[in-house]
């Protein structure tokens, strides 16, 4: 399924006061690809995904699923958000298989979340309550249950980002995997410059204040993209400088507004 991010815009009001978080976003993912966000913090980026996601309405603009309109959440798009949003009140074993029991039997559901777990390294966790896992732990239980919904978009807001390095890669060798296996289309936003690097074939780089897109990067190298360190490390330069340059304009401003007061 591609998705087709057309004009978007977002305007928060604050007590009165408006804030563009985005600004004109224009951004066609194509069926099968992997595409990462990277953009200064605040940027818009998690905004962008929930507009994707059909949680949060855009003020302008639309977004079209295979050419079909979003108009709210769907089990065409999985989520994997910052904050896990696992359901409280169900073990890890049934926050995988809820959702998984409206589309296959209770025990095929059940055979399938604990496939999914052990692919996250948590079936030994299977009848525990989300609050009796770390922040890690609840995110990897979230991306399990995303995968195992098997939608054909995936949008993962940092899925990784609590995780320490090994775990980080090994979820990587996961998710590479699966996306190679079943050519899901995936959006993934990020912090880590080299995490996108390894992962997508385009990274789209936000510049902030308001989000826009202000470059966009191919990442032709085939997988496992160990042996092409230099010419990533070409491509890390430039984005590291452009981010640099966002976050100079965003202390400046500070500066300014704090010499105001
Ligand atoms: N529900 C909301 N109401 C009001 N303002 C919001 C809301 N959600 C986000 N914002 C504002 O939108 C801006 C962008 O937030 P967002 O979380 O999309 O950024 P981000 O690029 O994902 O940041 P980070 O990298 O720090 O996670 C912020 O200034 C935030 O205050």
């Amino acid at each position: 399924m591609s998705v087709q991010i057309a004009h978007i815009s977002k305007t928060f009001q604050h007590h009165g006061v408006s804030q563009t978080v985005l600004d004109q976003i224009d951004l066609t993912v194509q069926k099968g690809e992997f595409v990462s966000i990277l953009g200064p913090s605040g940027c818009g980026k998690s905004t962008l995904l929930s507009i994707v996601a059909g949680l949060t309405a855009p003020t302008s603009g639309k977004v079209l699923v295979n050419g079909k309109e979003v108009k709210g959440p769907g089990s065409d798009r999985g989520v994997v958000f910052q904050q896990a949003a696992l359901f409280p009140w169900l073990t890890v074993e049934e926050n995988v298989m809820f959702p998984l029991k409206k589309k296959m039997p209770k025990e095929e559901a059940k055979k399938k979340a604990y496939e999914y777990l052990a692919m996250v390294q948590l079936s030994q966790y299977a009848k525990h309550s989300p609050h009796e896992l770390s922040g890690g732990m609840q995110q990897r239980v979230s991306i399990a249950r995303a995968l195992a919904m098997d939608p054909e978009v995936l949008l993962m807001d940092e899925p990784f980002g609590a995780l320490d390095e090994q775990t980080r890669s090994r979820l990587h060798e996961v998710l590479e995997k699966i996306w190679i296996d079943t050519k899901k289309t995936i959006l993934f936003v990020t912090h880590s410059i080299q995490e996108s690097l390894k992962l997508s074939d385009r990274i789209i780089v936000m510049g902030t204040r308001p989000g826009r897109i202000i470059d966009e990067i191919e990442v032709s190298f085939p997988r496992p993209r160990d042996e092409f360190r230099k010419q990533l490390a070409e491509y890390e330069e430039r984005i590291q400088k452009l981010l640099k340059s966002e976050i100079d304009k965003v202390v400046k401003e500070e500066e300014s507004y704090a010499a105001g007061r």
